[in-house]
């Protein structure tokens, strides 16, 4: 039975439209006028015990937006959510204690304490067995290599230091589910890697069920098998990482800047999947156009100035799924 199941789950923000011209502060206040964003737009899945699944889009794609609805903290628009037996936003408390979260930008932790009190207060408001408070906190603080400022208060910590702490506190209390969102947006490649080895061991070791979001590929290729891939609220995307990449890794991107603005880059063999400026980025097989034959063939219609081959990362292989969807 799933842990996590969403059905046809849609989330609108209503906004204000701003008034133009005179008075516009004063009108904009009274206007009834509003602009809705469909934050998300029908995305259906589902979640066994144990997955760590990577939930995955680019900027404004939704991805916050869903896990906050999964965490209670904000109401769906219409759809069906259930979270270990639990619908989140009506019975916040009891979801509460089936989930751990961490948002990369915002501390859980309490500002002027220092971080062990911040652990103890997290242990005793979710009523953790003292045993069991001990055993974690002494392998939390070894895996995550806190031992050096658990009594430095919270707002003296580093960035790293400070998500180390984040991520322990929320799986004192041994939360069903880990909600990650952006967990290593910037942080140094070591508080990165400490932090990539806490999920893994968590969701190995203790079966924790993890969804993260996160833009770093790196990230994705250490911990997640399966990935859900979202754009503008919808789910492009759900299955296993490697599939996607046999079907997409066989790509490079050329990124050629031109001397003059251009809008597609009409080359056999290529396919425009971005222009910005006088820059493009060009998608092709290597097996089937050599990059050498397609560089003549760019330089021979077009002025070229500078160039760069790319393995596609993943915002690479999102744009060229985009691209495929809407061209079909
Ligand atoms: N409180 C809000 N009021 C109005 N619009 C919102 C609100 N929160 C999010 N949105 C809009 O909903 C869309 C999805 O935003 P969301 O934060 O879920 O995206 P995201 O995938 O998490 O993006 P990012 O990778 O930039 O964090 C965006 O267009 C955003 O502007």
């Amino acid at each position: 039975m799933p842990l996590i199941e969403t059905a046809a789950l849609v989330k609108e923000f209503k906004r204000v439209r701003r008034k133009e011209g005179a008075f516009a502060g004063v009108r904009t206040l009274f206007s009834r006028d509003f602009e809705t964003t469909r934050a998300v737009d029908d995305i259906s899945f589902a979640v066994e015990p144990g997955e760590l699944v990577g939930y995955l889009g680019p900027n404004g794609a939704g991805k916050s937006t869903t896990i906050k609805m999964l965490t209670g903290i904000l109401t769906p628009t219409s759809g069906h959510l259930d979270v270990a037996g639990v619908t989140p936003w009506r019975q916040r408390e009891r979801n509460a204690r089936n989930i751990g979260v961490v948002f990369g930008q915002r501390s859980q932790l309490w500002w002027d304490l220092p971080l062990i009190d911040s652990f103890r207060m997290i242990g005793r408001l979710y009523e953790v067995p003292k045993d069991r408070y001990r055993a974690n906190l002494d392998r939390f603080v070894d895996i995550l290599g806190m031992g050096s400022f658990m009594d430095t208060p919270v707002r003296q910590l580093s960035l790293g230091q400070r998500m180390r702490g984040d991520l322990a506190a929320a799986m004192l209390y041994e939360p069903k589910i880990l909600y990650l969102d952006e967990p290593t947006v910037g942080l140094d490649v070591i508080a990165k890697e400490r932090i990539r080895e806490f999920v893994a061991e968590l969701n190995r070791d203790t079966g924790t069920t993890v969804l993260l979001t996160t833009h770093d590929m790196d990230d994705v290729e250490r911990l997640c098998r399966r990935l859900i891939l979202i754009d503008h609220g919808k789910v492009l995307y759900d299955g296993p990482v490697a599939p996607l990449k046999e079907h997409y890794a066989p790509h490079r991107e050329l990124v050629v800047q031109l001397a003059a603005e251009t809008d597609v880059v009409d080359i056999d063999g290529a396919e425009t999947v971005k222009a910005e400026g006088g820059r493009v980025w060009l998608s092709f097989d290597p097996r089937e156009t050599p990059a050498a034959r397609l560089i003549a063939a760019v330089s021979a219609k077009y002025e070229i100035t500078d160039l760069s081959i790319t393995e596609p990362d993943l915002e690479g292989v999102i744009r060229r799924m985009y691209l495929e969807r809407e061209s079909r």
